[in-house]
């Protein structure tokens, strides 16, 4: 199957969704113009006295928690408590969780606290919320997941939310449905943000879509064949990982569903 790009992009383009995101200090720029070059609008408000009020007015919220502390997890409660009020959608990156104890603890304040639409994290950080052994090392996952289809389910029957588990294969996953999506670009592992930029992404589809699994599905897809094609030199040469960077980033600007719809199916329902 392939999802409704037509019909995702169309919705993006009529919403504008404001997305606002407490996201980490390394890729805090390629998240606002990810989200932006999506049609989306970025604002990156993170002061408990404002973030409350903007969230009200906004179509998502993302919480990505690479670099927070204790204060920033106190402001990320309240933004989402605001967003449970207003029916925004929360997108949660779990950054480098199961790495220590300190990021455990947050990530389980937040799914515990929150009501979460979309998690989004690499293998390591989906296998740790599981509850099961991960080997994350800072922020990057290393080690062997053959049961990430079945942890990403179990995430998502916790949570509620739906689940993306981040790698060369992405995995989505409800509480009784999971999906395997073939997209992107092994250049995307090669450098900084592409999964928080990933999750930004996750936001600015759910603030448009109202189905939260056709929306990260449609945009999940539509990521990763941003990669492909800027890795196919469709947005221009580069030398190496850091001019890839700025291709990939024109590739999220440029494409329209239509580019982004692949030739043959890349979603494989795996039950
Ligand atoms: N080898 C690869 N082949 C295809 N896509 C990849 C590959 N490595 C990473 N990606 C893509 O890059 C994005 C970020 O994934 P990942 O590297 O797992 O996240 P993180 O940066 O959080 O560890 C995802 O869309 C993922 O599909
Ligand atoms: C390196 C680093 N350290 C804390 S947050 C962060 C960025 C992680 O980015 P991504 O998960 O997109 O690779
Ligand atoms: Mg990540």
């Amino acid at each position: 199957m392939n999802p409704d790009l037509d019909g995702a992009f169309d919705a993006i383009a009529e919403v504008s969704p404001l997305v606002n995101c407490i996201t980490n200090a390394v890729t805090v720029n390629d998240v606002a113009n990810a989200a932006l070059f999506w049609g989306g609008l970025p604002v990156m408000s993170d002061d408990e006295n404002d973030v409350v009020d903007m969230v009200a007015g906004a179509d998502g919220l993302l919480l990505n928690m690479g670099t927070t502390d204790e204060q920033g997890v106190e402001t990320m409660l309240a933004a989402g408590r605001s967003a449970m009020d207003h029916d925004v959608p929360i997108v949660l990156d779990p950054v480098g969780v199961g790495a220590t104890p300190a990021r455990d603890e947050t990530a389980g304040r937040l799914t515990t606290d929150l009501d979460i639409a979309v998690i989004n994290g690499n293998y390591g950080e989906i296998t740790a919320l599981a509850g099961e052994t991960a080997d994350v090392r800072g922020v990057e996952s290393v080690g062997d997941y053959s049961e990430i289809a079945r942890d990403a389910t179990a995430v998502a029957a916790d949570t509620g939310a739906v689940v993306v588990a981040s790698g060369a294969t992405d995995v989505v996953a409800t509480a009784d449905r999971a999906f395997e999506i073939e997209a992107g670009h092994e250049l995307m592992g090669q450098f900084v943000g592409t999964g928080c930029m990933q999750g930004v992404t996750q936001a600015v589809f759910a603030g448009a879509v109202t189905d939260t699994l056709d929306a990260v599905l449609a945009g999940t897809l539509a990521y990763g064949r941003a990669g492909e094609r800027a890795a196919a030199g469709a947005y221009g040469d580069f030398e190496g990982p850091a001019s890839y960077r700025t291709a990939f980033l024109d590739a999220i600007a440029g494409l329209d569903a239509a580019e982004a719809a692949p030739d043959e199916e890349r979603i494989t329902e795996l039950h």
